[in-house]
C-alpha cells in the first residue's frame, strides 16, 4: 500500500463513508414521500414553520427534535429550503426545485417511482448481488423472494399494484415525449399492440393523440385483470413467448431490458410474425447505454442496468448490443432516436 497524505486519507475515507450511507439518502427521500412533507408545504402555498409541519403530519403527537433532524438532512439533500428568521421567530421550510417532484397530483410527480424502487422487497435482491456473479446462478430477485419477479407480482396483489403504479408514472412522462418527438412513427398505422403494456398507460395517451389507431394492450393475466378499463384501449391477456396479437405496429417499452439476449431474439421473432410484411414495424422503447457519456442520466442508466441484472436477469444495452440483437432476430434494419427521457426509441424493421 502506498502512503497518503493526511488530507487525501481524509477525503478517501469521506468518499467511502458517503458510499456506505448512500442507502440512507434513498430511504430519507422515501420517508419524505411517506410523510407527504412536500404536499403539506405545497398545500400551504407558502413556506411553513416546523410546528406547522408537525401539526399536519399523520401522528397524534410528533417528536419535534426527530422532525427537526430529518428536515435538516432533507435541506442538506437540497429537496427543501430553510430560511432563518429574525430572533424569536421559527425558521421557515419551503420546497427546493427538486422537492417539487415530490408534490403529488401533477404529471411530473416522481413519488410512485420512489416508493416502487425503495420498497423493501425491491431492495432485498441488492443484498444478493455477489451471488449473481457465480455462473448459472438464479436471479437475485429469486434468491431473495423465492420466485421470479413476474410470478411474484402475480401472487402479491399489493406489490403488483405498487409496481404497476411506479411503471405507469414513468410511462406517462415518457409517452408524452414519445408522441411529441416521434409522432411521425405512428402516422398511417391502423393498429398498435403494446406488448407487456402493463396497465395501458402508454396506449391511453397514444389512443388520444391518434384516435384512428386501434390500440390493444397485451400483458400477463394478473396485470390485465387489474388494469383500468380505458374505453379507447382493448385489453388482451397472454404470453408474448407463445404468440403476439397482430398489428401494424408492435410497441415494447421496458420489455427487452428484462430478458437475456436469447429470450429477446425469441420475442423479436414473435413480433416479426405479428406484423404485416408491408410497413409493419416494432417500436422498442428502452435505454441505450453509453457508459462513457457525461450525460446527467448516465449514472441512473447504469444503476438500472444492475437493477435489471438483479430483478430479472436482463440488461441495459449499448447501441452495438441492440444492433446485434435486432440482426440476430433477422430484421432488415433499425433507426434510433434519442428523446427527452432516459429511454430512447428504436424503430426496428422486420422486413
Ligand atoms: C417492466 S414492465 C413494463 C410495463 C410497461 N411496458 C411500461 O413500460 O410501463 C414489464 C411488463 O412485461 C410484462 N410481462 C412479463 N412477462 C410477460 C410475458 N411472458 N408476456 C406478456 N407480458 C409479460 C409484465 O407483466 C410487465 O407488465
Ligand atoms: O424494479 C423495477 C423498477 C422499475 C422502475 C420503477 C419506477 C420507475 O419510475 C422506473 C423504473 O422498473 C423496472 C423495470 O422496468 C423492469 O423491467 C423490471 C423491474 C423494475
Amino acid at each position: 500500500m502506498e502512503a497518503h497524505s493526511d488530507g487525501s486519507i481524509q477525503s478517501a475515507q469521506a468518499k467511502i463513508w458517503e458510499l456506505i450511507y448512500g442507502f440512507a439518502d434513498s430511504l430519507i427521500l422515501r420517508c419524505a414521500v411517506e410523510l407527504g412533507i412536500a404536499d403539506i408545504i405545497h398545500k400551504a402555498g407558502r413556506r411553513i414553520t416546523l410546528s406547522e409541519l408537525a401539526s399536519q403530519l399523520p401522528f397524534e403527537t410528533v417528536n419535534k427534535d426527530h422532525l427537526y433532524r430529518v428536515m435538516r438532512y432533507l435541506v442538506r439533500m437540497k429537496l427543501f429550503t430553510k430560511q432563518v428568521q429574525a430572533t424569536g421567530h421559527e425558521p421557515l421550510y419551503g420546497l427546493a426545485p427538486a422537492g417539487k417532484y415530490l408534490v403529488s397530483g401533477w404529471d411530473q410527480c416522481m413519488s410512485a417511482s420512489i416508493l416502487t424502487v425503495t420498497d423493501k422487497d425491491m431492495v432485498a435482491p441488492w443484498h444478493h448481488l455477489p451471488a449473481t456473479l457465480q455462473a448459472g446462478s438464479t436471479t437475485a430477485f429469486e434468491a431473495a423472494l423465492g420466485k421470479d419477479i413476474w410470478s411474484y407480482m402475480g401472487k402479491h396483489a399489493e406489490k403488483n399494484k405498487l409496481f404497476n403504479e411506479g411503471m405507469a408514472g414513468d410511462t406517462r412522462l415518457l409517452t408524452s415525449a414519445l408522441i411529441r418527438e416521434c409522432g411521425d412513427m405512428f402516422r398511417g398505422a391502423t393498429s398498435i399492440v403494446d406488448v407487456g403494456g402493463g396497465t395501458g398507460t402508454a396506449l391511453c395517451a397514444i389512443a388520444k393523440a391518434f384516435p384512428d389507431i386501434k390500440c390493444t394492450v397485451f400483458d400477463l393475466p394478473h396485470v390485465i385483470a387489474h388494469s383500468p378499463d380505458y374505453p379507447e384501449v382493448a385489453r388482451l391477456a397472454g404470453d408474448m413467448f407463445k404468440s403476439i396479437p397482430t398489428a401494424n405496429i408492435i410497441l415494447m417499452k421496458c420489455i427487452l431490458h428484462d430478458w437475456r439476449d436469447e429470450d429477446c431474439v425469441k420475442i423479436l421473432k414473435k413480433c416479426k410474425e405479428a406484423v404485416p410484411k408491408e410497413g409493419g414495424k416494432v417500436i422498442i422503447v428502452d435505454i441505450v447505454l453509453d457508459p462513457k457519456s457525461s450525460h446527467p442520466l448516465t449514472h441512473m442508466k447504469m444503476c438500472m442496468d444492475l437493477d435489471m441484472l438483479l430483478m430479472t436477469g436482463g440488461k441495459e444495452r449499448t447501441e452495438e448490443e441492440w444492433r446485434n440483437l435486432i440482426q440476430s432476430a433477422g430484421y432488415k434494419g433499425y433507426k434510433i432516436k434519442h428523446i427527452s427521457a432516459a429511454q430512447s426509441v428504436i424503430e426496428a424493421f422486420p422486413y
